[in-house]
Order: structure tokens, then C-alpha cells, then sequence
């Protein structure tokens, strides 16, 4: 069985859309997958919001939940952590160092080319040193300062952005997005040819 968190900031947009529809895979292919979702920014128990459950039904997706906060249960019960953004995950990981081998951006996890794989895990344990330097009291010398924004600048967006407040068809194209990925996703956890949609 794997457990998969998706993450984002409110848990009443991105992330409940996220959870329902790698549900709804998991329960017509018949893949051992358990779901949750969880906000870095948000307080248990918010309905979500109206326009994602709008569009999860378009999709024939049921969806019954509320938002829970970030909490070190949901990410210790997760085998794999997703985020909806790099910010997410960064703030993920300040709360949580020990995710760090379990915790990806959606887009970055399913992205499948070696050398931004390559940048992105570089980039990670620079942005982990910075922290623990900071912690000490020193600072990155000045080359892996400018190795980090060498990399920030190269890596390409992984972001899924953010449509609160935002009209329907923002959250329609939020859950092509974000269905795009999932296809992905369950081809790289289970080596299934994503669905052409
Ligand atoms: N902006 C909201 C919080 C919020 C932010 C983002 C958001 O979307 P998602 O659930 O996709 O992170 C939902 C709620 C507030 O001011 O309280």
C-alpha cells in the first residue's frame, strides 16, 4: 500500500481536487493507494471550496472532505509527499527536515528529464546547508551562492498555481493540471502508459 500526502496552502482548492482524483484512479484501477491532503497555511474542518467541488463533479469525482493543517502525523503516515509548489515544499521541509527523501513538488516528482533531476537534488541540499549555516550563525560562501542562483535559474517552474478567488474555469484549468500530473504520477508509482485525455 502507498500512502501519498498532496500538500498546498489552504487545502480547499488544489490539494483536496488533487487527493479526490488520485482516489478516484486508485479505486478504478484498482492500485493500492491511500490518499490524504493537508495546508501549510490553514485550520481543520474548512469546506472545500465550491468552485473544486464543482469541477471535481464535471469529472463525475466524489468529494466529502474538509481541510486538515500540516501536522507530523500526516507526514509521518505518507510514504510520498507532493506539494503544489516549490513554497510548499520549502516550507514543508523547515518544519520537517526528516521528509526530505519523501518530499517532491507534484510537477518535479512526475517530470522524468535526468538532468533537472540532477539540478533539482543539488539545489535541495544547497538550500539544506544554507539553513543549517543560518542556524549557526554563518552564511553559503560566495561560490555556492551563486551555484544556487545559477540553479534557480535554470530549473524550470514546477508550481501549480494557485486559483482562489479565482473563476470557474480557473479551477477547471487548475484540474487539467493537475489531472496531467496524475496520470503521470501513476505511471512512474506503477508503470501504467498515462491515459491520452
Ligand atoms: N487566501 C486564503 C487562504 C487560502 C490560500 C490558498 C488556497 O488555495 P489552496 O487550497 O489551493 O492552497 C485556499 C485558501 C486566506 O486568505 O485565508
Amino acid at each position: 500500500m502507498k500512502r501519498i500526502l498532496f500538500v498546498c496552502t489552504g487545502n480547499t482548492c488544489r490539494s483536496p481536487m488533487a487527493e479526490a482524483m488520485l482516489r478516484e484512479q486508485a479505486r478504478l484501477r484498482s492500485l493500492p493507494i491511500e490518499v490524504r491532503s493537508a495546508g501549510v497555511s490553514t485550520v481543520d474542518g474548512l469546506p472545500v471550496s465550491e468552485h473544486a467541488r464543482a469541477v471535481l463533479r464535471g469529472r463525475s469525482i466524489p468529494d466529502d472532505g474538509s481541510s486538515t493543517a500540516i501536522g507530523s502525523d500526516s507526514v509521518e503516515w505518507a510514504d510520498l509527499v507532493l506539494t503544489m509548489t516549490t513554497g510548499h515544499k520549502r516550507h514543508l521541509l523547515q518544519r520537517f527536515p526528516n521528509a526530505i527523501d519523501k518530499t517532491f513538488t507534484l510537477k518535479e516528482y512526475t517530470q522524468t528529464d535526468e538532468s533537472v533531476v540532477a539540478d533539482i537534488a543539488e539545489l535541495e541540499a544547497l538550500y539544506t546547508e544554507w539553513h543549517m549555516k543560518q542556524a549557526l550563525g554563518g552564511q553559503l560562501s560566495p561560490e555556492e551562492r551563486n551555484r544556487l542562483l545559477e540553479l534557480e535559474r535554470r530549473i524550470p517552474g514546477f508550481d501549480i498555481a494557485d486559483p482562489f478567488g479565482g473563476s470557474l474555469e480557473m479551477y477547471r484549468i487548475c484540474a487539467d493540471e493537475i489531472a496531467q500530473s496524475m496520470d503521470k504520477l501513476i505511471a512512474k508509482l506503477y508503470g501504467e502508459s498515462p491515459k491520452a485525455d
